[in-house]
């Protein structure tokens, strides 16, 4: 492993602005109500500040997805939120109690304030449906006033702000490679200007090179755009490369929580240290290639996953 990481939660908060929350989670226990229970999420606090990649660590099994779902409200029974609260600090001004908020206003909260994409981009699209059709159903949903144009120019405008040529727009989603449904829906999580995207292993089922061309993009559309981003995965190592801040998560609780520098030089949990050195390198020198843009550019966004 190299030491050449940059600086990590040096680059969202420009100049001398003290970090701002856009995010708080506190003491959040999420239950599964089966027989015997499964008390997933134990006691979790995070604070996720504006612009920031948040990576969220663990093995499979540890909670990472209980807890981005309850998050967000995504959770179903037997999964329960048992206490704790998440609250969101709008960029408009004002605090949104995520877990009291009706069905009506979550639906306007989701997309457009707090976006997520899965690991399986062809279970969230639709495979029968449109690229086109799809992403315009979320605009028609919560920008009614949109014209038929301005949607067609919303959405061409989101494809190719992820490396995907518009005309794929008219594509079904079947027709696309992985990593270019993966693309789409970070489009489709971009297109309403989220101040939050929550990633959950938004890249592990595609191969290295996928994976590095998408990850460089969402470094690149959070430095452009300025959202922050909760990025769950069990590759350690990866979130040294990616994320400003790092949450380990052991049996539904944060064991270790820190800038991706103190994680990488001085990481004081022993499950922390077992993850880093367990973990083979996808990516080759740890720091390399994603904040330095230091890999080939046969990694250039869209092309190497196109059909
Ligand atoms: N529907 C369910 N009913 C009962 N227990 C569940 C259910 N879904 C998850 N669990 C349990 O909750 C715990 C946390 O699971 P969760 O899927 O959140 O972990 P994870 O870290 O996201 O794992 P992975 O990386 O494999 O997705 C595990 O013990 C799991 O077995």
């Amino acid at each position: 492993m190299t030491n050449d990481i940059a600086p990590a939660a040096a680059r969202p908060a420009a100049g001398n602005t003290p970090p701002e929350a856009v995010l708080t989670v506190r003491d959040l226990n999420v239950v599964y109500r089966t027989d015997p229970p499964v008390h997933a999420v134990k006691d979790v606090s995070l604070t996720l500040n504006r612009g920031e990649i948040l990576g969220l660590a663990g093995e499979s099994g540890c909670g990472k997805s209980t807890l981005a779902y309850a998050v967000n409200r995504l959770h179903e029974w037997p999964a329960e939120v048992t206490s704790g609260s998440v609250t969101f600090h709008d960029r408009d001004g004002g605090d949104l109690d995520l877990l009291a908020l009706r069905d009506e206003e979550l639906r306007r909260f989701r997309w457009a304030k707090l976006s997520m994409v899965f690991q399986g981009a062809m279970s969230a699209l639709n495979p029968v449906i449109s690229v086109r059709a799809q992403l315009e159903d979320v605009l028609t949903t919560h920008r009614p006033g949109m014209s038929r144009q301005e949607r067609r120019e919303r959405c061409a405008e989101v494809l190719r702000l992820v490396g995907v040529e518009p005309r794929r727009m008219h594509s079904f989603p079947h027709e696309l490679s992985g990593g270019m449904r993966q693309r789409v829906m970070i489009a489709m999580a971009l297109l309403l200007d989220p101040q939050v995207m929550i990633m959950d292993e938004p890249t592990t089922a595609l191969d290295v090179l996928v994976q590095r061309g998408i990850l460089r993009e969402i470094l690149r559309l959070r430095d452009r755009l300025g959202f922050a981003v909760v990025f769950i995965t069990h590759d350690l190592p990866l979130l040294l490369e990616l994320s400003d801040r790092i949450a380990v998560m052991l049996r539904g609780e944060i064991v270790e929580y820190d800038t991706a520098e103190t994680i990488h030089r001085r990481p004081r949990h022993p499950y922390t240290r077992t993850l880093l050195d367990s973990f083979p390198s996808l990516t080759g020198d740890r720091g390399a290639f994603l904040r330095t843009g230091a890999a080939a550019r046969s990694d250039a966004p869209g092309e190497e996953d196109a059909r």
